[in-house]
């Protein structure tokens, strides 16, 4: 997308060929920058921290750490090494294990000494797919909004949660790109941009995205989506996500089920967008199989802003030794999911929803 009028990916080969870089998310909305990973460390590092965030993202950048592995040793030892670390840098979006198993598995049978070229190549090849699948995303999810934005009169007022915009992904996103989409067809729509509680990325990352982009949106307290929901103000509810079980249970950040549960009982559509690379089809049961990240105490105790002197602070805002728990994501069960929006349609959060989509998939289940 456009940052000052110009256009950006959030991962893209550095123009020394030396490293890859990235837009450092730990310092936005209040600075952009750019920073170049030049080995695997660098790059586990920027997952394992959410300099680069996002499970599509975070498969892009795992795909490309493991080619700068392999520019580093691309020995069998490295090749097997490489993967084992990057897969550990966070549990729950499934593009990480995705990526590197799609890499891996295409370098296994070369010599060491085609590894280097060829990895970055497939690195390069998932971006580009998932900046088409995205766009797709966008598409199909703009003609739901649009159906609405004739049903009505005023703006469609769409929540999301949390950011899955073009910054959790290599271009367009895939919650926000509907709303990109729609808007840049100019149907009138208007975000409720759930801060996201505790690393806040509604507020510091969908916003600053939003406001990029010249679409009208409103920053909220994480509960007061409910109430917003109650008072009719909201259309529908459109979510990211982290992995998607076979059956259509969303796994998406903390937060979202509550949001999905306080839609249900307004009558507000939910939907969830994610590309095929967010499906988990081993998985038939998101809250029993999906391993939920919890993520570092600091993260609730503590908030990092900017001074109104334009200085980066960090400040607690919890009482000294209180325990804290954080679970970074929760799963919203496809009961409560009205449909998935994918680069191939839209469908409904049932396995025949799916399948209908991915039939090639009918042969693995
Ligand atoms: C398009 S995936 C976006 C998804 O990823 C976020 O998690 P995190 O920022 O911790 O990587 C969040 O769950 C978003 O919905």
């Amino acid at each position: 997308m456009k940052i000052d009028g110009r256009h950006y990916r959030t991962i893209f080969p550095a123009p020394d060929g030396e490293g890859i870089c990235v837009i450092d998310q730990t310092r936005l909305p209040f600075a952009f920058e750019t920073k170049t990973l030049r080995s695997e460390a660098e790059a586990a590092v920027a997952i394992r921290t959410m300099i680069v965030r996002g499970a599509p993202l975070i498969g892009a950048t795992a795909a490309y750490g493991l080619a700068l592995a392999m520019r580093e040793d691309p020995s069998d030892r490295n090749l097997d090494g490489a993967r084992t670390r990057l897969a550990a840098t966070r549990p729950t979006a499934i593009n990480l294990a995705w990526a590197l198993d799609r890499v891996a598995g295409m370098l296994q049978p070369l010599s060491p000494g085609e590894r280097e070229a060829a990895s970055f190549a497939e690195a390069a090849r998932i971006a580009d797919e998932d900046v088409a699948s995205c766009r797709a995303i966008g598409k199909h999810g703009a003609a739901l909004i649009a159906a609405i934005a004739r049903r009505k009169s005023g703006p469609v007022n769409v929540l999301t949660h949390c950011n899955a915009g073009w910054l959790a992904t290599v271009d367009w996103g895939t919650a926000l790109a509907p709303i990109y989409v729609a808007h840049d067809a100019g149907v009138a729509v208007h975000v409720f941009v759930d801060e996201t509680r505790p690393r806040n990325q509604g507020a510091a990352l969908t916003a600053f995205e939003l406001n990029a982009h010249g679409v009208p949106h409103t920053v909220i307290a994480d509960n007061a989506g409910g109430h917003l929901m109650q008072h009719g103000e909201v259309d529908l509810c459109i979510v990211g996500s982290d992995r998607t079980t076979s059956t259509g249970d969303v796994c998406n950040k903390i937060g979202t089920y509550l949001k999905a549960l306080a839609a249900r009982d307004c009558g507000v559509p939910f939907y969830a967008a994610l590309p095929f690379s967010t499906i988990d089809w081993t998985l038939t049961d998101g809250v029993a199989g999906i391993p939920i990240e919890e993520r570092d105490a600091r993260e609730v105790t503590h908030l990092t802003g900017r001074t109104d002197d334009g200085a980066f602070a960090t400040v607690a805002v919890v009482s000294p030794g209180s325990p804290v728990a954080n679970p970074a994501f929760d799963v919203t069960p496809a009961r409560l999911v009205t449909g998935i929006i994918t680069e191939r349609g839209v469908a409904e959060a049932t396995p025949e929803g799916l399948l209908g989509l991915y039939p090639e998939r009918r042969a693995a289940t």
